[in-house]
């Protein structure tokens, strides 16, 4: 069994270095001439996977905007996740779940067992009930080659006041996350299966990311301010490790496929000549 680093390496290798989200806000519903409603949720999600699914290493749906409505909304949720599947893409599930660790086991068999009608190949997590707590989703992601993306230092600014909060050791509480990540990833070859979610937002915070050996996934840039040359204040010597994400810059150009496939293309090309210095 293929690992989800070897995997993602693989795709990111194949198709570049490049995460799209899929968020269908109701202003992006508005924008595409689509209703509030669960028809035009699936016609949304159809469009961005027909448009990038065969074009992106990794498509983001963020579960939000498909719980919004429900169990068909969820429902919706499902079938987008396997035409993307289909489409070759890795699907990387914005659920950002975390809880005791009985519970994180139940969302580790809803997301990461391929028995599971929301398997998907990788999720996002809070740590921010412990690391520790997260163990059962490691563990099951570990069994079925799958890869778990866990919040260290987010692009919101409210993110900071915990995250950046110092232990008695020291370290700040994102540092204790980074460090205990990079323990699960040591001697991962090309690349472990623990990413980290690092937002493009935060510029130098010296934090310490050269021992990851994980993904780090980058959120924040366009919509949220960060552009793709912010990514060398945030990340410095572990750029070749980022993936850069968006949503509503690349959603916004939509509903014309043809546009959102050069959307992404534009913001690959900007983040490759970044990720390539
Ligand atoms: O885990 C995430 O993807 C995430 C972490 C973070 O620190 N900041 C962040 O914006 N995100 C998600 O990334 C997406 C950003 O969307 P845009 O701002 O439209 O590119 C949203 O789905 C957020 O929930």
């Amino acid at each position: 069994m293929e690992t989800f680093g070897v995997r993602l390496h693989r795709a990111v290798t194949e198709r570049g270095p490049l995460c799209v989200g899929i968020d269908p806000h109701p202003g992006l519903l508005a924008r595409w001439g689509l209703p509030d409603d669960v028809d035009g949720l699936d016609r949304f999600a159809r469009t961005v996977v027909e448009a990038i699914g065969d074009q992106v290493a990794v498509v983001k749906p963020q579960s939000a905007f498909f719980e919004r409505f429900g169990a068909r909304g969820v429902g919706i949720l499902e079938s987008t996740i396997r035409q993307l599947r289909e489409s070759g893409a890795l699907v990387l599930l914005d659920v950002k779940r975390g809880d005791i660790g009985s519970t994180v086991a139940a969302y580790a068999s809803a997301y990461l067992d391929p028995a599971a009608p929301l398997y998907v190949d990788a999720v996002t997590a809070s740590p921010y009930l412990g690391v520790g707590s997260l163990a059962p989703m490691f563990e099951l992601a570990a069994t079925h080659g799958g890869g778990v993306f866990v919040l260290a230092l987010t692009s919101n600014p409210e993110g900071a006041q915990v995250q950046r909060a110092h232990g008695a050791d020291g370290r700040t509480v994102a540092q204790t996350v980074i460090d205990e990540i990079s323990q699960l990833n040591a001697g991962a070859q090309p690349l472990g299966s623990f990413g980290l979610v690092v937002g493009a937002t935060i510029g130098d915070t010296g934090h310490d990311l050269s021992r990851v050996n994980g993904p780090l996934l980058a959120p924040g840039l366009g919509a949220q301010g960060a552009t793709a040359a912010d990514l060398r204040t945030v990340f410095g010597s572990s750029l070749p490790s980022v993936l850069p994400s968006y949503s509503r810059e690349v959603l916004g150009a939509g509903p014309d496929p043809a546009a959102l496939r050069a959307a992404a293309e534009r913001v690959l090309a900007d983040c490759r000549g970044v990720l390539a210095d």
